[in-house]
C-alpha cells in the first residue's frame, strides 16, 4: 500500500498518525478520519453504481443495435443483389408489405420480368405468421430479399435508400381488414398513417421515387352512387379501415403538393386467390366448410344479400405493375420541390359485383361439400352492402382490364389451398 493510500485507508486504526499529546485533537483527528472515509467510500460506492448503470444502458442500446436484423457489409450486398435490374429500362422497387398477399405476388411479377426487387415487411401476427413465411420463401428461391422491419422505422427506410436508389416504390404494407378495425384500432393508426414515415424518408431521398400504394374500395363507404368512380364522394368512411385508407389519400396529396413525389393510389376491391389472406371471407368460409363448420353469412337491410365486386389478385397484379410502368418521375429532390408532380387515383376492381351467398356456392362446388350457412343480420361493424367498380379511367390510363371471374378465380384458389393445406387439414371426420 503506498503512503498515501495508508493514510487514506488505514488498516488498522492504530496506524493512522496521531499526535499522542492532545487527546482532544485525537479524538477530532478519529472523527475526522472516519468520517472522511466513510465520504470516501460513499463516492466509491456512487461511482460504481453509476458506471454499473451506464454499462447497462451501453449494454441495452448495444443490444438493440446488434440484434437488429439488418445492416452490414453482407445485408447490403444481398439488399444490392436483389435490387439488380436485369432488364434495359427496368426499374428497381422497394415493396413494403412484400410477405403479404398482394405484395407476394406483385413483387413475383416485377421480378421475374427483370425489375430489381427488395421487399420490406414486419411479420406481425395479425393473421397466421407462418403462412408469411412461406411467401417468404418463395420469394428467397426467386431472388427476392425480404428486409424484416416496420414502415415506421425511419432509420431502416433511410439505410435502404443510402444503399439503393429505388425508383419506384409499392406501398403494401398496412393494416387490413374491416371489422377487426373495432377489435384494434391502434393498429391502424400505426401502420396505415405510418405511411407518413415512409413519405418522409422518400421526400428527403435523392432521387425521389415515384410511389404507388395501396388504398381501397372501402374509402366509398356510404356512397350510394354505382357503379364506384373514382370522382364520387369518399367522405363518409363506415370504418376505422376505411377511415385511415382516406387519411393516406389526403396524406399523400400534401406530399406531392409540398415535395413534387408523385403519387398513384389504387382503390383495391375485395382482393382474392391463391397465397391469400386467411382473415378474409372466401378463405375462412372455405377452411370452415372443410372442417364441417357452419359460416356465417351476414344479410343486409330488409333481407338483401351483400355483394361485393371480388377481384382476382392476377388482375391487380396488373393494375399495380400497369401503374408503376405509367408513374411519371417525382420531381423534388433531397426534400425540395422543382415543379408539379403526378397525382392519380385507380379503382381496380372487377366491374361485376357478386352476392355472398352466392360465393359460398361456387365455393361448394369447388369443395364438393355443403356449407353448414348460418344467416344473420349485418352487424353494425363497419361493413357496407356492396361495392362496385367503375374502372373506365384505369383502363384509358393504364389498360386494366380485368380477365378473370369469380368462377374461375375461386377455382384457382380452392387448388391451391387444397395443396398447400391439403384436404383432411382440420377436417370433421365422422
Ligand atoms: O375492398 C376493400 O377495400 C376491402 O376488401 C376486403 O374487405 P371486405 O370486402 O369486407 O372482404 P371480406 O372480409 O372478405 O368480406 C366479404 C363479404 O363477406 C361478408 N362476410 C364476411 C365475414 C363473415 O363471416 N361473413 C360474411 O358474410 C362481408 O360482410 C362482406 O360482405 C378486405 O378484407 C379489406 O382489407 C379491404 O381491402
Amino acid at each position: 500500500m503506498s503512503l498515501l493510500e495508508e493514510e487514506l485507508f488505514p488498516s488498522t486504526p492504530g496506524k493512522f498518525k496521531i499526535d499522542r499529546g492532545h487527546t482532544m485533537s485525537r479524538h477530532f483527528h478519529r472523527c475526522f478520519a472516519s468520517t472522511s472515509t466513510m465520504f470516501l467510500w460513499a463516492l466509491f460506492l456512487i461511482a460504481l453504481t453509476a458506471s454499473y448503470l451506464s454499462f447497462q444502458s451501453f449494454i441495452d442500446s448495444g443490444s438493440k443495435y446488434f440484434s437488429a436484423s439488418w445492416g452490414g457489409i453482407q445485408w447490403e450486398k444481398q439488399v444490392r443483389n436483389s435490387a439488380q435490374i436485369q432488364r434495359s429500362g427496368g426499374m428497381s422497387v422497394l415493396v413494403t408489405g412484400a410477405a403479404g398477399f398482394v405484395g407476394t405476388h406483385v413483387s413475383l411479377a416485377l421480378k421475374k420480368r427483370g425489375d430489381g426487387v427488395i421487399g420490406l415487411d414486419n411479420f406481425n401476427n395479425y393473421y397466421d405468421p407462418s403462412l408469411k413465411r412461406a411467401r417468404k420463401s418463395l420469394l428467397n428461391k426467386r431472388g427476392i430479399y425480404i428486409v424484416e422491419g416496420d414502415v415506421n422505422d425511419a432509420r431502416l427506410l433511410t439505410k435502404l435508400f443510402d444503399v439503393v436508389a429505388f425508383t419506384h416504390v409499392m406501398h403494401l404494407a398496412a393494416q387490413a381488414g374491416v371489422r377487426y378495425a373495432m377489435k384494434n384500432p391502434h393498429s391502424y393508426v400505426h401502420s396505415n398513417i405510418g405511411l407518413v414515415t415512409l413519405l418522409e424518408v422518400c421526400k428527403s431521398a435523392n432521387p425521389q421515387p415515384a410511389i404507388v400504394w395501396a388504398s381501397s374500395s372501402s374509402v366509398y363507404g356510404l356512397n350510394e352512387k354505382v357503379p364506384f368512380s373514382e370522382s364520387d364522394r369518399t367522405d363518409q368512411p363506415a370504418s376505422l379501415y376505411a377511415a385511415t385508407k382516406k387519411a393516406g389519400e389526403e396524406i399523400t396529396h400534401t406530399y406531392n403538393h409540398i415535395y413534387g413525389l408523385s403519387i398513384t393510389g389504387l382503390r383495391f376491391f375485395t382482393v382474392y386467390g391463391p397465397w391469400g389472406r386467411p382473415d378474409m371471407a372466401y378463405f375462412s368460409f372455405t377452411r370452415n366448410i372443410l372442417q364441417g363448420k357452419p359460416i356465417t353469412i351476414y344479410r343486409g337491410k330488409n333481407g338483401v344479400d351483400l355483394a361485393r365486386d371480388f377481384t382476382f389478385i392476377d388482375d391487380i397484379v396488373k393494375g399495380c405493375v400497369g401503374s408503376l410502368d405509367t408513374a411519371g418521375k417525382s420531381t423534388g429532390s433531397g426534400g425540395k420541390k422543382r415543379g408539379p408532380a403526378q397525382y392519380r387515383i385507380f379503382n381496380l376492381g372487377n366491374t361485376s359485383p357478386v352476392t355472398v351467398p352466392t360465393l359460398v356456392s361456387i365455393l361448394e362446388k369447388h369443395l364438393k361439400m355443403k356449407a353448414k350457412r348460418n344467416i344473420v343480420d349485418m352487424p353494425g361493424n363497419g361493413d357496407v352492402p356492396f361495392t362496385h367498380a367503375n374502372i373506365s379511367l384505369p383502363r384509358r390510363e393504364l389498360g386494366y382490364k380485368p380477365t378473370t371471374d369469380l368462377q374461375t378465380g375461386l377455382k384457382k384458389f380452392v387448388k391451391w389451398y387444397l395443396a398447400y393445406y391439403g384436404y383432411n387439414r382440420g377436417k370433421v371426420v365422422n
